[in-house]
């Protein structure tokens, strides 16, 4: 069964969602958060006997480690709560939270206790969550890289502190947790740019709250419940007709092999057709891995196509601008990828044509590219990734999908998903083009836009991560071994819809 796809909501979200929860809730939102939390930590320490060691913040979070704090020294579990700043200044949730633990004989440490001869169980960060407003420094940053060090495992509540909850991006330092149980519903930083990296394991307690319910949400995580009502088989009267006409352009010289690794990548998830037009013309005529592949020279794609890929290897030549110019101009499904971007990126005329178009234009930048097309920096982008994405599809009016550690796919009309499948083994040449050629096969099977690029980049991480158990990589994986992967999987989820009767 395809699970949900989670919703996603940055901390405006998450606080107006609490703002309409919370009043009269009973137990207390931060009763429910520090049980639940105390639940996951459970999970974490069945076999590992010795303290643990919570330590707390200035705000809410802080307030919630105490919660957890105390259910264990209920529990008859020895806890070490370590907290420095000035309990007067507790917001009035956590100001209850820390009295019902003093009450309950707890007690507080105000710097961080030396680990005892055999190791903590268990160490948790409760120092800050979504209110975190600046870079750590001083004594709370050494807490948090002394915490990190710790070989036991590492539960961070909420967030793991040191991480912007919209961004993902380190603010100073940042908490390195093994494990994180976040409330209510996921965070864009959990999922994108560094969080993945620091939170670990994420557990999504709601708390009894039905959070879209109460907020609608613009954000989710990509899961194939999103495109499974795409996942129809086929019927058995059909032929290759039936799949579309894909092609790729692309393919200058020294650069054939991206075109003809997107090219197979459409091939293997299910064109009935699929053109390669190639810039190089020293180009092979075939391509003798795959036969299947009718290469022509760029300007001989037929007229009739189903979806168009622009950008595999095109370079930046004038022939390349001019074969850019006219693929914007055609009315079928587009996708706009590398030097393709760049050229874009390059010529308001382009951008014009592109924003006029009224056939689906799907772009797939790196955060270098994208940072070309708004024209600002790279940092600029990944600093706010889904700011960055969200920007590119608004002006282009264009799906796009943002690539890099937790893609970002954005919808003109200001939806948007997150992907977490995939590894960093991906991290090498190819695997962009084999990404749009996966894409482009969507298109050309007659799939929309949102569908297709949700699909084939989540298809992409997974495929990548079903090699990664198997041994073929992360390291060294390479993207031609993609490509047979992802038609596996991509055939369990057609089976999968199946069963389901979607
Ligand atoms: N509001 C609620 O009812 C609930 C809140 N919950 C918890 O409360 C958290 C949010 O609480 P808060 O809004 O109090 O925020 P936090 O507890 O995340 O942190 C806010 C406090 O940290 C200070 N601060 C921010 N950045 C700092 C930095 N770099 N260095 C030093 N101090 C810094 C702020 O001045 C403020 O005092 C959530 O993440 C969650 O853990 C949960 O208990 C669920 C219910
Ligand atoms: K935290």
């Amino acid at each position: 069964m395809f699970l949900p796809a989670q919703p996603i909501y940055p901390v405006a979200g998450i606080r107006e969602i609490e703002a309409r929860a919370m009043p009269g809730a009973k137990p207390s939102l931060m009763e429910r958060a520090g049980r639940a939390a105390a639940e996951d930590a459970v999970r974490l320490i069945m076999d590992r006997p010795g303290p643990i060691l919570v330590a707390c913040g200035p705000g809410n979070n802080g307030g919630d480690g105490f919660v957890l704090a105390r259910h264990f020294r209920q529990a008859g579990r020895e806890v070490v709560a370590a907290f420095a700043d000035d309990a007067a200044r507790f917001p009035a949730d956590a100001a209850t939270a820390y009295a019902n633990y003093r009450n309950s004989g707890g007690d507080t440490v105000s710097s961080l206790p030396a680990a005892p001869a055999d190791g903590w169980a268990l160490v948790i960060d409760a120092l800050f969550g979504i209110g975190l407003t600046r870079p750590l420094e001083g004594r709370y940053a050494q807490w948090v890289d002394s915490l990190s060090r710790v070989p036991s495992p590492r539960l961070a509540i909420d967030m793991p502190s040191g991480l912007d909850t919209d961004s993902g991006r380190v603010l100073g330092t940042c908490f390195r947790a093994t494990h994180t149980t976040t409330f209510i519903a996921l965070k864009p930083g959990l999922l994108t740019l560094d969080g993945p990296d620091h939170a670990g394991e994420i557990s999504v307690q709601r708390l009894d709250v039905d959070a879209a319910g109460w907020l609608q949400p613009l954000g989710r995580a990509v899961r194939p419940s999103l495109f499974a009502h795409r996942l129809q088989p086929r019927r058995r009267n059909s032929h290759k007709g039936s799949y579309g006409d894909a092609a790729i352009l692309g393919g200058a010289p020294g650069m054939c092999g991206a075109a003809l690794l997107a090219a197979r990548a459409a091939l293997w998830l299910g064109s009935g057709r699929v053109f390669a037009g190639l810039l190089d013309d020293a180009a092979p005529r075939v391509d003798v891995a795959h036969p299947e592949l009718m290469l022509r020279a760029a300007s001989a794609l037929p007229e009739q196509l189903s979806a168009l890929a622009v950008g595999p290897g095109l370079g930046q030549s004038d022939s390349a601008h001019g074969l850019l110019s006219a693929a914007i101009t055609r009315d079928l499904a587009l996708v706009l990828d590398a030097d393709a971007l760049n050229l874009l990126a390059a010529d308001p005329a382009l951008q014009a044509a592109v924003t006029a178009r009224s056939a689906p234009t799907v772009l797939t930048p790196h955060p270098s590219e994208a940072a070309r097309l708004l024209g600002c920096d790279t940092a600029t982008v990944q600093n706010d990734r889904l700011a960055a994405a969200l920007a590119l599809s608004g002006r282009l009016r264009a799906h796009t999908v943002l690539k890099g550690c937790g893609s970002i796919v954005a919808c003109p009309d200001g939806r948007w998903f997150i992907n977490d499948s995939g590894h960093p083994g991906m991290a090498s040449a190819g695997m962009g083009d084999v990404l749009t050629g996966l894409i482009t096969a969507l298109l050309a099977q007659g799939w929309d836009a949102e569908c297709a690029l949700l699909a084939a980049t989540h298809l992409h991480g997974c495929a990548a991560d079903r090699l990664a158990r198997d041994g073929i990589g992360p390291v060294g994986l390479s993207a031609g071994e993609l490509i047979g992967a992802a038609r596996s999987l991509f055939n369990g989820w057609l089976t999968e819809a199946a069963r389901n009767g979607f």
